[in-house]
Parts: C-alpha cells; structure tokens; sequence
C-alpha cells in the first residue's frame, strides 16, 4: 500500500477534493504507517518509562532526582498531567521502572513493571552512563513491553518518560546523532535558568566530544539513560510488529534516534506528535524525516505531547474507516 493508494482512497470520499486539508496529510501518515486502508488507533497504549541520572550530580536540571519517583507515584494514582490525558483519551497506561534512584511506596498497582537495570546510570560527565550490558538489559524491557502491547491487541503505542536530568542524555544523543551543536542541542529541559542551561551545554559538549565521532552501541550506551535505552527498544520492536508509534518530544525522540541508528527503518513506524519547546527537537525530527502534528510550546514529557496529538489521529481513522465514497452517495 502507497502514498498514492490513500491520497486516491481520501480523493473518492463524500467530500470537495483536499477539504480536510491538513488531516488528510494526518490520514495519509497513518494509514501509511499502520499499513491499512483502515487503520485502527485503538485500543491505544502509554509506556511510560522511568529512570534517574547520574549526571544530575552536576546541577543541570532545576530538580532533584527525588522528583522521578515523586511523579511515578503521582502517576500511578492517576493524578499527574499524562495519566489525566490518557484517562480523558481512553489510553490503556503502564508504568515502567528501568533504572528509578528510588522505587515508588508501595502497594504496587498491576500496571506497575518493576525491573530496574541499576538504580540511576552512573554520571555522564565524568564516565560512561552504563555498560553495554546495562544498555541491552534496558532496551530488552522496552522491547518486551511492546511485544506484550502488540500481543494484547494494543493497535497503537505511546511511549513517555519521566526522569530528572534526562533532557541532558537527550541533548547528548540528539548532538552525538544528529550533529546540530551542542547549543542548540540543549534546552532548558523542566526548567532550567542561564546559568544552569550552560553548565549543561558544556557537559554535552564535553561528553560527546569523549566519543570522537563514534555513534556505535558503546558510544550511545556511554551518553543514554535507562528510560531512553529502554523507549529505543520499545521503538524498534514496534516497528518489527509493524504497529504504529506516536511520539512525544525531545526525550522520546532521542530514544527514536538511536533505534533507528542500531535498526534502521525504525521510523517508518513513526508519526510525531509534537515540537517540542526545546530547541533541537527540530533537527531530531528533520533527521527521521517526519513532521510533527502540533506545535504548541510544550516541554513536559511523560508523553503528555502525543496525547493531546492524540483525538487529531482518532480523527483521521475515522475519516479513513468511516465516510461513504462519492460514488455511493448518488451525488
Ligand atoms: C514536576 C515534574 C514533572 C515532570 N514530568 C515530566 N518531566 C520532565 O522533566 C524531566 C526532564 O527535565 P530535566 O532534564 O530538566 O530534569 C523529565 O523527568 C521529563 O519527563 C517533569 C519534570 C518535573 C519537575
Ligand atoms: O520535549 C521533551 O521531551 C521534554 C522537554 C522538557 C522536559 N522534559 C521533556
């Protein structure tokens, strides 16, 4: 199935020629990824992948790793901004711990995946952020998640992050991937002022520079966090199931980036959700040669972005699944 093969679907459809404007380019998009003239956007996942980060040590994010595992707590009683959307959108949430400083208080709900890799990746700056070994710990619990998605009937995946300081792995993997500088590369992530935003430019400068132009497994495994590395394997599975992806932002988009380095073709499964606020989310998008359906400023993550996206694709399912054909009509 073609481009052209929906561009002709939409064309013969009870309506003036290209009047939907852009959600038939929305139509074409996921009709194109989900490899159907018919494609279904639920029942619909969200992954959210949680982890901490070493480097947060340097002072480069305006919180302390602390608030990862306050917000997994927040989300897990279905009170933070992503499990909100995804109630109000009907998206099914599991929450992943790949590698939290802290676990959450329990009780555990059913929906919670404990399996950390370590407790926080090792510091950025001063050394690798993980092993190899850590590296495929991680992207096989994301892979998992979405091979027991797709087995559950799930038709369409959201992955989220949530992890202080991981906005600083993302600028390193965007730079390292990418090869915008590593001004542009970085963002003031959940915050972070002047000061702190070029202390953290910096380090990505200096971190990325230590791999001389490596972007092997070890050069990424050097510079990812577990949450990402695990989202990459989340990505790259889905896309083997042949299974529609809906990114977030900067975070999720890193994670994309190195599943599409270490399997490429990766990103024919990916529709993007939204440009993010931070400043190389563009080039990163750009590079995986896809365009994001809102632009709207935002900068949290935990998926909130793919989610408000989210009614704009059940949208162009229905106009693909459900309007009668011109011909029909006796018009
Ligand atoms: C309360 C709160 C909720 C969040 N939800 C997502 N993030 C987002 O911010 C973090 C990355 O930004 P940085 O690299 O600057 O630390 C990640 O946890 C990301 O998911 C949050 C951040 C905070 C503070
Ligand atoms: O775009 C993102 O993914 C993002 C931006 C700021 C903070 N956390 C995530």
């Amino acid at each position: 199935m073609t481009r052209n093969d929906v561009h002709a679907k939409l064309d013969a459809l009870a309506k003036p020629v290209g009047s939907l404007g852009r959600l038939e380019a929305l139509a074409v998009e996921l009709a194109v990824t989900g490899r159907s003239l018919t494609p279904a956007t639920r029942p619909r996942r969200l992954v959210l992948f949680a982890a901490d980060h070493g480097v947060v040590a340097q002072g480069v994010s305006a919180w302390p790793s602390a608030v990862t595992t306050a917000m997994v707590e927040t989300i897990l009683t279905g009170q933070a901004t992503s499990a909100a959307l995804a109630t109000t959108h009907g998206v099914d949430v599991r929450v992943v711990d790949a590698g939290m400083a802290q676990p959450p208080r329990r009780p555990w709900p059913a929906h919670f995946n404990a399996q950390p890799v370590a407790p926080g990746t090792a510091d950025l700056s001063v050394g690798p952020a993980m092993s190899v070994d850590q590296f495929d710990a991680a992207w096989a619990l994301g892979a998992a998640e979405a091979q027991a998605a797709v087995d559950q009937g799930y038709r369409l995946l959201i992955a989220g992050e949530m992890g202080i300081g991981n906005t600083t792995s993302a600028a390193c993997l965007t730079h390292a991937l990418v090869g915008i500088d590593a001004d542009t590369a970085t963002g003031s992530g959940a915050g972070a002022d002047a000061a702190m935003r070029a202390i953290k430019r910096d380090i990505v400068a200096k971190a990325v520079a230590r791999l001389e132009g490596r972007t092997d497994k070890g050069a990424l495994s050097a510079i990812a966090g577990f949450e990402i590395a695990a989202m990459a394997g989340f990505y790259a599975e889905a896309a083997a199931q042949g299974v529609p992806v809906l990114l977030d932002g900067y975070v999720t988009t890193a994670a994309a980036l190195i599943a599409e380095r270490l399997c490429p073709g990766t990103r024919s499964v990916l529709i993007a959700g939204h440009l993010s606020a931070e400043s190389g989310h563009r080039a990163a998008l750009a590079q995986l040669g896809i365009s994001p359906v809102l632009e709207w400023q935002m900068r949290l993550g935990e998926g909130s972005g793919a989610l408000v996206a989210l009614p704009l694709l059940d949208s162009a399912a229905a106009l693909l699944c459900d309007v009668a054909r011109l011909a029909d009509i006796g018009a």
